[in-house]
């Protein structure tokens, strides 16, 4: 692991649940001022990880440590955590319910409210919050998030449910707070599109387990998608992550030193075409061992 200062980091870090293991050795570190991805499918441990970062869910086993001080059943003071179910009361106005936030929160910057305001100039502050659309509600619970001035957020799939514009609007938010503040955030999500413009890493956890780690500049570099006729596949070297092949015609995912055979191509990898051979690598294996 580096000794890097990080803005989030797991060492050995498991959760079990009734003797299933939602997280299993996870190793991770996430420098400050990362915008980070936390991808894997239904099931992978996702919100486990997010919720023990966040202090809510202790782990059974490793420890994970927030500005390098490790978390102790409490959220660090300098993180904010936006849980996917939005921690919001359906019976209140957006002004009482930004007001209740500030009675609620310890961490509330005052400065920092009134600027988040702004964040909410389309949203009607007399409408009482279960009355709003999905988009505007997750821009209230973001607001008031960011109103604790956190050095870390952790979203829990913050793009679910929205329409193309309220997802368009909550990234817009966030890159303005990484742009102007240099705020850490993880974010779970399903929708690699949206991520591809904003994420610089990425956590890939399949099965309570990562899969893969790092900065998603380094992470591209690393892999290339080779295509070309089947016969030439022994002579591909290096680490293969994922195949797939016709009786004509082979498609390899590789990690790192690899021999490109005559005729065959190297193509760059996308963050969705790479997590997406990654979670088919990880299916067929668990078929083929049942
Ligand atoms: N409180 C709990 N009690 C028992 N099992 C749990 C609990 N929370 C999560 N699990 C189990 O842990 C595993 C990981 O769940 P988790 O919700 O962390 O995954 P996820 O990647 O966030 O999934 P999704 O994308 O569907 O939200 C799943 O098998 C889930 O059923």
């Amino acid at each position: 692991m580096t000794s890097e200062p990080a803005a989030l980091r797991g060492i050995g870090l498991s959760k079990r649940y009734r003797g299933r293991f939602a997280l299993r050795d996870c190793d991770f570190s996430v420098p400050e001022g990362r915008v980070a991805a936390l991808v894997g499918p239904n099931g992978a441990g996702k919100s486990t990880l997010l919720a023990v970062a966040a202090g809510l869910v202790r782990p059974t086993t490793g420890t994970v440590s927030v500005l390098d001080s490790e978390v102790r059943g409490k959220l660090h003071p300098d993180m904010a955590f936006l849980a996917q179910h939005r921690p919001l009361y359906g019976k209140l106005t957006v002004s009482e319910m930004l007001r209740a936030g500030r009675e609620l929160n310890e961490r509330w910057s005052s400065a920092r409210a009134e600027e988040v305001l702004a964040l909410l100039a389309g949203v009607d502050h007399d409408a009482r919050i279960d009355t709003l659309s999905e988009g505007a509600r997750t821009q209230v619970a973001l607001a008031i998030a960011l109103a604790r001035g956190p050095r870390v957020l952790l979203l829990d799939e913050p793009l679910s449910s929205l329409d193309p514009l309220a997802r368009d609007e909550i990234l817009r938010i966030l890159m303005t707070e990484v742009a102007e503040r240099g705020t850490t955030v993880v974010m779970s999500s399903h929708l690699l599109n949206d991520l591809r413009d904003v994420c610089d890493h990425i956590l890939l956890l399949d099965r309570g387990r990562i899969q893969l780690a790092g900065d998603l500049e380094d992470i591209l570099d690393e892999h290339r998608f080779l295509v070309g006729p089947a016969a030439g596949e022994a002579e591909v070297g290096g680490d293969v992550v994922w195949r797939s092949s016709t009786d004509r015609q082979a498609t390899l995912l590789v990690r790192g030193e690899h021999v490109v055979p005559s005729g065959w191509a190297a193509d760059p990898v996308d963050i969705e075409a790479l997590v997406l051979a990654y979670l088919r690598a990880s299916r067929d294996l668990a078929r083929s061992t049942g």
